[in-house]
């Protein structure tokens, strides 16, 4: 089958992007599984931290599913829902548009630049639960909130989200990345505690309104960045570290930098606000039965990499690294 596909980013936290749609033959769960093992592959494929499946839905302009670079199907993608928004927006000529993904039908709207030249986009990431059992989380407690949790380290403590994807979040004040890989490793080895993994960050406060964050996803591994974890770790720097709900979270990360705006009133809810941008756009035929594939050698580059190494460099300055 041959798959076009666009090869995009959100804070360097990268995917493949396909649209569905203009498929000849309709996947199954157990070909998206295959694809993306096959061509998130960093050594054999083409290289990704998960693909992006846009479809069309009856409820929104498209409906978007993102499976990690281990073939697991997540609930949500921020960073990745970012680049669909760009996508459909720019297929609708509108400036606005709604995405299904799997637990809701969310807003997406272009805004205004988030750094010089860098095309950036607003997603909307709910719904947010505190509820232990909606991660889910095996626990005695409703909830876990800057709480030790000994199965993993006696050192820090963590507070317990779905935002609706399953997440962790410490509050530290030096981040070693060492320390985040080998507990998110005992995390998602741990079904006693998280029965369908957990994504695990640490936050650093820089300023008010200023965190830093590094996660280790479920399903992937350490990564550059990922938008729903910034978007759980904005509310819990307003929680646990004191910054301001309704006034902008910047999040600078490994890839870059996004901004999170926190609402708090009867529900928790947040805008998270960066970059889409498309690399190169390409063309590869996957044969699933033989798990093979070959990639045309023509690839479409744009120029918007080298404009986004500048707000790379800028992150990594302001964010310490
Ligand atoms: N990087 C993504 C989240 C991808 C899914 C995650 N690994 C999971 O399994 O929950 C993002 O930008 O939110």
């Amino acid at each position: 089958m041959d798959i076009p596909y666009i090869k995009c980013h959100g804070s360097d936290n990268d995917f493949i992007m396909i649209d569905e749609r203009k498929l000849e033959e309709s996947l199954t769960d157990e070909d998206r599984k295959e694809v993306a093992l096959l061509l998130s592959d960093r050594l054999e494929g083409i290289g990704s931290d998960g693909i992006l499946y846009v479809l069309s839905s009856s409820k929104a302009e498209a409906c978007m599913r993102m499976f990690n670079s281990d073939g697991s199907e997540a609930e949500m993608c921020g960073n990745g829902l970012r680049c669909v928004a760009r996508y459909i927006t720019e297929e609708t000529g509108k400036e606005k548009v709604h995405i299904e993904t799997a637990k809701a039908v969310l807003p997406v709207e272009r805004v205004s630049d988030i750094y010089e030249g860098i095309a950036t986009f607003s997603v909307a990431i709910e719904p947010v639960s505190f509820s232990a059992s909606s991660l889910p989380m095996e626990t005695e407690s409703e909830q876990v909130v800057d709480t030790v949790l000994r199965d993993l380290t006696e050192d820090q403590t963590f507070t317990a989200l779905s935002v609706p994807n399953p997440h962790i979040v410490s509050v530290v004040t030096e981040l070693d990345e060492e320390v985040l890989e080998n507990i998110g490793k005992k995390a998602n080895n741990s079904p006693h505690l998280f029965p369908n993994g957990v994504n695990v960050s640490f936050v650093r406060k820089i300023d008010d309104n200023k965190i830093f964050v590094q996660t280790y996803e479920r399903g992937v591994g350490l990564t550059n960045a990922c938008g729903t974890a910034m978007s759980a770790s904005s509310i819990v720097s307003v929680i646990v570290a004191g910054n301001n709900p309704d006034l902008p979270v910047t999040v600078m990360n490994k890839g870059g930098m996004v901004q999170c705006i926190v609402h708090d009133n009867e529900e928790y809810k947040v805008e998270l606000q960066g970059n889409a941008t498309y690399v190169y756009e390409a063309e590869v035929r996957v044969d699933i039965s033989t798990q093979s594939f070959e990639e045309s050698p023509h690839h479409v580059h744009t120029e918007e990499n080298e404009r986004y190494s500048e707000l790379r460099e800028f992150a990594k300055t302001e964010g310490g690294l």
